[in-house]
């Protein structure tokens, strides 16, 4: 039996740390993981959608999994997320995050090519080849992906005793259910959308990784710590809550990520930077947006938590 007890919390998705001129910031990096393990959160996910890896070269993710490591190893989980999109660099990525200790690695599917499910099979067992040692865990989000964790896929992928669990980013909450039931008790499953966290929790996740936790921990904690105790008529309108805040964070016309980074340095004074081309930053309009969530997460952070 696996112990998946690691893997049973709120892991928020780490966003990407950058300096003033747009590189990776060793500092910025490790005062965000400071901050997150003083808010009690279970672990972090890095380098994945929040964590900007899509536009970032394979150097630079490894400069910032190991400034997180210097502050996360002990203290909580890292799940470290190495797809690159060609086996090679994701390999090289998996044996990084091996070597540096980190608790799980992840993977995208394969994008752009539409792959048969053999070669996406092929793909995951080859990271997961390379971290020999440590747990594989599946990203499935096909809207942004293009392809789905079908369940023939997924039972093909269970073969591979390494395979310890899948972050499930798809809508169906029933997703979740049928990964939970054919994964079993010892195979974890996280919610991905954070919109339906408290849904995601009633029918089986272990536990939930999102890129809007970083920004109000203190809620989804909350949230979780009722799932948990069974109280969902309590857990409810802090998740209508969040969910108000996540769409006024998106109504910005500047990229998400940016409006949340904004967010964080005006409630918490911690300097993450900014996103990278070609996600764009904030327009001036947007602040009238941040300035809103700066508001809502404060009055909802008092009424709850
Ligand atoms: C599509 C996408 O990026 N999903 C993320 C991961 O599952 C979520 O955590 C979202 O960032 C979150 O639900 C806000 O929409
Ligand atoms: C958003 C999220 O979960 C990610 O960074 O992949």
């Amino acid at each position: 039996m696996r112990d998946i007890s690691k893997y049973q919390g709120i892991i928020p998705a780490f966003y990407a740390c950058y300096a003033e001129d747009g590189t990776v910031s060793v500092d910025h990096t490790q005062a965000w993981a400071e901050y997150l393990v003083k808010k009690g959160v279970k672990g972090v996910y890095v380098g994945g959608s929040s964590g900007e890896c899509i536009y970032q070269r394979v150097e630079e993710r490894k400069k910032q999994l190991e400034a997180l490591m210097e502050v996360a190893k002990g203290k909580m989980t890292v799940i470290a997320h190495v797809a690159c999109n060609n086996t090679e660099d994701s390999c090289e990525l998996a044996a990084h995050a091996q070597k540096h200790g980190v608790d799980a690695v992840a993977s995208i599917p394969p994008i752009y090519f539409h792959l048969p499910e053999h070669s996406i099979a092929q793909y995951w067992n080859d990271i997961s080849s390379a971290a020999p040692d440590t747990d594989f865990i599946i990203y499935n989000i096909p809207q942004l992906a293009g392809t789905a964790l079908t369940m023939p896929l997924f039972h093909e992928m269970l073969k591979n005793p390494r395979v310890a669990g899948v972050k499930n980013s798809s809508m169906p909450i029933q997703d979740i259910q049928m990964f939970k039931m054919y994964g079993g008790n010892d195979f974890a499953v996280f919610n991905g959308p954070d919109e339906q966290l408290v849904g995601g929790l009633a029918i089986g996740a272990d536990g939930a990784i999102g890129g809007t936790y970083g920004v109000m921990p203190e809620l989804y904690l909350k949230i979780f710590e009722l799932c948990k105790k069974g109280e969902y008529e309590k857990a409810c309108p802090i998740q209508y809550d969040a969910d108000k805040i996540i769409y006024e964070m998106c109504s910005c016309k500047g990229n998400m990520y940016a409006a949340i980074k904004e967010i964080i340095k005006r409630r918490e004074g911690i300097e993450l930077g900014g996103v990278r081309k070609p996600l764009s930053g904030l327009f001036e309009e947007d602040m009238v947006h941040v300035e809103r969530c700066v508001k809502m997460i404060d009055e909802a952070i008092s009424k709850y938590c």
